[in-house]
C-alpha cells in the first residue's frame, strides 16, 4: 500500500471532487461516516460517555459528522469545540450547524484551561482535532489539553493523525502530542505511523477506503510503500512441478567463531526452510561437530583455525553468499572477508559482524558486489553511516548510502525499512515476541535463502523480512511473546509460506 504525503493526500481529494463531481462537504461526510461505522461496530450501542474533541478546520469538521452519527443512533455524545483559532474551515461550519440542528445542543468551547472538561478513565475520547493540516507544535492551553487527554487514562481514538504529530517530521521532545490508543486514518497510511521515534503516538492504525480517485492513486509516485500479506504474495514465485534441487540455488553461509556458531545453525536451517535448493557452511573448525549433529541437511567447510575464519577458501561457486553472523571482527578475519569480497562478484547478503567489519574498515566498502543486502539493527546502522538527528534524517542518510554504494538496506526494527535508493518499502509483519536473541540470524539466512532461488535481491529482501514476521506472528499465537525463541521463528516459516497464500487466516 502507498505511503502519500500530506501534500499527495490533499492533492488526491481535489482530483476526487472534480472528478466526481462532488462537495467537500459530501467527501467529508462519506470519510467520517466510515469513521462512526468502525465506532458503532465496536461499541454495539453501549451506555458510556463519548468525549468528541473537534478542531475548527476539516479534521474538527470530521468530528462533527462522527458525533452527528453517534448521537443520532442514541450514544451519549459530548462535544467540545477546540477554539484555537477563529479561522474556521467551510466544512466545519456547515457541519457544525447541522449537529446543532440535529441533536438540539450547542457543543461546549473551549477557550483555555478552565473550560477543560473532566474525562474519567472510563470515557470514550474521539480525537478531532488536527489531522494532516498540523503545521506547528501545539502550544499553551491547546497542548496542556492534548496532554490532560493523555493524563485521563480514558481510551482514545484519534481521527486521521494522532493531534500534535506533524505528518512530516519528529515533534520535539517536550511537543504535546495526542497518544491514541488507536487511529482511524483516510486512504493511506502516514509515513510518521512507523517511524521509531513517532510510530507511539498512533497505537494500533487501521486504514480506511474513503474511495479517493483511484486513477490518482495508481499514478502517484510514492516515497514509501506499506508491505503487508496481498503485496508480499505478489512477490512470491510458485515452484515448478518438474523441478530439481539444482533450480533453487545454492547458498554459501559464511561465519561463527568460538562461541557464537549457533547463530550459523540458525541462519543455516533458515536459508534451507527458505526453499534454497542446497546450503553449505562455512565456520572454523571449532563448529563442526556442532553443525553436522543439529543440521545434517547442510554440507560443511571449515577453516584451518579452530576458532576463527582466516582463509575462506573453497571450491564451490554458490549463487549467493551469506556472510557475518557470530564471524567476530580480528584482523585474520578482515583480511579473509576482504579476499572473499574480492573474489564475489554476486549480490552477497551482509549481516552482523560482517557489517561491524564494514564500519571499521570502511575501504571495504567499495568492494561490495552491486546490490548487495545489507541487514544492520540501528546500533549496526549507526556504526556504517554515523549518527542521525532524528528519523527523517536517518532515512536521507540511507538513501545517500544505498545509492553510494549500490545496495539494498534492510534496517530492522519493530517495522523494519528495507531501502533500495529510490524507495523505501516498510514490513507490516512481526510482533515484539521477536525481540529475541538470533532472529536477525534467521532473517539473514531466510533472504539469502530466497537470494538462491533467483529472487532479485530487492524482493528476496522485501519478501523475506514480510515472512519472517508473519512466521513470527504464528510463533507468537502459538507460544505468546515471551516464550518464543528464534528457532521457532525458522522452524515454522513453512506455515508462513502457507499463510501467504490463504486468505481466511487472520495471519
Ligand atoms: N482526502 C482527505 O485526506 C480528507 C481529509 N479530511 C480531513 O481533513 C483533515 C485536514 O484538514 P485541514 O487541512 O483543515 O487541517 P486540520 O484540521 O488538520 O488543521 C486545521 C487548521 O489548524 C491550523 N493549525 C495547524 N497547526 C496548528 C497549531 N499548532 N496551533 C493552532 N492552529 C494550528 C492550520 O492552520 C489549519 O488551518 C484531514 O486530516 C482529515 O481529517 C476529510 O474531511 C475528508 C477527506
Ligand atoms: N518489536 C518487534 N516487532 C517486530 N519485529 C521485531 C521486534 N523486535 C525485533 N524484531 C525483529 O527481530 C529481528 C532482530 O534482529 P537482530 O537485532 O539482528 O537480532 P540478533 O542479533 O539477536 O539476531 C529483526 O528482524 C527485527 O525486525
Ligand atoms: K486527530
Amino acid at each position: 500500500m502507498k505511503i502519500l504525503s500530506a501534500e499527495q493526500l490533499k492533492e488526491a481529494d481535489e482530483v476526487t471532487l472534480k472528478n466526481e463531481g462532488i462537495s467537500s462537504t459530501r467527501l467529508m461526510e462519506r470519510a467520517a461516516s466510515l469513521v462512526f461505522s468502525e465506532i458503532h461496530t465496536r461499541l454495539e450501542g453501549a451506555d458510556i460517555n463519548i468525549k468528541i474533541f473537534c478542531g475548527i478546520g476539516n479534521n474538527g469538521g470530521d468530528g462533527l459528522v462522527v458525533a452527528r452519527l453517534l448521537h443520532k443512533y442514541g450514544y451519549k455524545v459530548e462535544v467540545y469545540v477546540v477554539n484555537y483559532s477563529d479561522k474556521r474551515s467551510d466544512d466545519f461550519l456547515v457541519n457544525y450547524d447541522r449537529y446543532k440542528k440535529e441533536s438540539n445542543t450547542w457543543p461546549a468551547l473551549i477557550k483555555r484551561e478552565e473550560d477543560f472538561p473532566e474525562i474519567s478513565p472510563g470515557d470514550f475520547c474521539v480525537d478531532a482535532i488536527f489531522g494532516i493540516g498540523l503545521n506547528r507544535p501545539a502550544e499553551g492551553w491547546l497542548a496542556k489539553l492534548l496532554l490532560h487527554i493523555n493524563n485521563s487514562g480514558a481510551f482514545c481514538l484519534a481521527v486521521d493523525m494522532p493531534s500534535g504529530l506533524f505528518p512530516n517530521k519528529v515533534p520535539g521532545e517536550d511537543a504535546a502530542v495526542i497518544k491514541a490508543n488507536y487511529t482511524l486514518t483516510f486512504q493511506t497510511p502516514k509515513l510518521v505511523f512507523f517511524l521509531p521515534e513517532t510510530m507511539k503516538y498512533a497505537g494500533e492504525v487501521q486504514v480506511m477506503d474513503i474511495g479517493l480517485d483511484r486513477a490518482y492513486l495508481k499514478e502517484v509516485k510514492a516515497k514509501a510503500q506499506l508491505i503487508g500479506k496481498r503485496e508480499a504474495r505478489q512477490l512470491y514465485k510458485p515452484r515448478d512441478k518438474n523441478s530439481h534441487k539444482g533450480d533453487y540455488g545454492h547458498t554459501l553461509v559464511v561465519g561463527g567463531s568460538y562461541g557464537k556458531i549457533g547463530s550459523m545453525v540458525l541462519s543455516a536451517k533458515s536459508v534451507l526452510r527458505a526453499g534454497a535448493g542446497l546450503c553449505s557452511v562455512f565456520i572454523p573448525k571449532c563448529g563442526y561437530d556442532i553443525l553436522q549433529t543439529s543440521f545434517p541437511e547442510a554440507m560443511l567447510i571449515t577453516d584451518k583455525d579452530e576458532h576463527e575464519l582466516t582463509n575462506i577458501e573453497t571450491d564451490l561457486e554458490p549463487d549467493v553468499i551469506c556472510f557475518g553472523m557470530g564471524a567476530g571482527k580480528s584482523s585474520k578475519t578482515v583480511k579473509a572477508f576482504k579476499a572473499l569480497l574480492e573474489q564475489t562478484q554476486k549480490p552477497m547478503l551482509i549481516d552482523a559482524d560482517g557489517l561491524n567489519m564494514l564500519s571499521e574498515n570502511n575501504e571495504l566498502l567499495n568492494l561490495l558486489p552491486k546490490h548487495s543486502v545489507l541487514t544492520p539493527h540501528p546500533k549496526e546502522l549507526e556504526r556504517l553511516i554515523g549518527k542521525w538527528e532524528d528519523d527523517f534524517e536517518k532515512m536521507d542518510k540511507i538513501e545517500k548510502f544505498t545509492k553510494k554504494y549500490k545496495i539494498i538496506l534492510v534496517l530492522k526494527g519493530a517495522h523494519s525499512f528495507i531501502f533500495s535508493g529510490k524507495h523505501t518499502y516498510i514490513n507490516n509483519s512481526g510482533n515484539p515476541g521477536m525481540a529475541t536473541a538470533g532472529s536477525g540470524d534467521v532473517l539473514s539466512g531466510i533472504i539469502a535463502g530466497l537470494m538462491s532461488q533467483e529472487y532479485e535481491p530487492l524482493v528476496a529482501a522485501i519478501l523475506g523480512v514480510y515472512l519472517h514476521g508473519l512466521s513470527g506472528d504464528i510463533c507468537a499465537e502459538e507460544k505468546g511473546y515471551e516464550a518464543l525463541i528464534s528457532g521457532d521463528i525458522s522452524d515454522n516459516l513453512g506455515k508462513a509460506f502457507l499463510a501467504l497464500m490463504n486468505d481466511e487466516k487472520k495471519i
